[in-house]
């Protein structure tokens, strides 16, 4: 199969080199390497079934262990695909938001400090600046900070997954996963949700997948495509939807397929 993979020459996040996830006797994606750029935003795009929940999943050792995933992840210099590593580790410094907004059904203050509790932060002036800090970065302190003890459950769809957002980022990670994060929003909520991550990719390098290819010309600037698993096209987000150096990518955002 024709593929381009363009080299960033930057610093990066995260990488995987020869990824490959199957289940049970399916094999959803195939020798799979790219290159994550830090402090980046890269789209993850291609038609519904072509891995990539699947690949962006196994970034943060989201399956299940019934799953086989082979090949490295390597953070930090360290392949973080291998069982000495602790996934729960894994994940405080790669987050994850979800498609639909998942609060807990507790108050916006307890979304957030939730999770920092569980990881023995109690001193309350500590709480108390992650609360406001993690939801101004999810440009959502100014719409709920004289409310922050009502249920997060009142809050619209998009205002609850902006505090999806600012939960994942209380534990300050590194790496922000977002799984179609603004698909189960209308339009507005989805500008929100957007420019949000514009802002956020000054501290924070971001991995989106979505179906929206405006989206994707929108807000990132690296795009990955999938096709049946593999990845086919990876360069600038600009010259993949300009110049897509393969025909399947040029079909695929031209929209004879998928
Ligand atoms: N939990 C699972 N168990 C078994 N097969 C799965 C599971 N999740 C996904 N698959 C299969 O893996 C392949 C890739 O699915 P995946 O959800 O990663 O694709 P996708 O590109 O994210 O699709 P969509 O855009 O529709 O969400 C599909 O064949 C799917 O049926």
């Amino acid at each position: 199969m024709d593929t381009f993979i363009a080299p960033t020459n930057l610093e990066l996040a995260i990488e995987t080199k020869n990824l490959e996830v199957i289940y049970g006797d399916n094999q959803a994606v195939f020798d799979s390497s790219l290159e994550f750029p830090r402090h980046k935003i890269t789209a993850i795009i291609g038609a519904s079934g072509s891995g990539k929940s699947t690949y962006l999943r196994s970034l943060n050792r989201m399956h299940d262990k019934s799953v086989t995933v082979n090949g490295q992840i390597i953070y930090r210099s360290v392949d973080i695909n291998q069982p000495k590593i602790n996934e729960y580790e894994v994940r405080k410094q790669i987050g994850m938001v979800f498609q639909r907004p998942n609060p807990f059904a507790k108050s916006i203050r307890n979304n957030i400090t939730f999770a920092l509790k569980k990881n023995g932060i109690t001193d309350s002036r500590v709480l108390e600046e992650r609360i406001e800090t993690s939801l101004k970065e999810a440009a959502l302190w100014d719409e709920v900070k004289d409310d922050l003890d009502k249920s997060a459950l009142e809050l619209s769809g998009g205002q609850q997954q902006r505090l999806c957002i600012a939960r994942s980022l209380s534990l300050r990670p590194d790496i922000l996963l977002m799984d179609e994060p603004a698909s189960a929003l209308d339009p507005i909520s989805t500008e929100k949700v957007e420019a949000t991550m514009r802002k956020l990719r000054k501290d924070y390098t971001i991995i989106i997948v979505t179906h929206n290819m405006q989206q994707a010309s929108r807000v990132s600037d690296y795009t990955a495509f999938f096709h049946q698993g593999r990845v086919i096209e990876f360069n600038r987000t600009q010259d993949v939807f300009q110049t897509p150096h393969v025909k399947m990518t040029e079909d695929y955002i031209s929209g004879n397929f998928g």
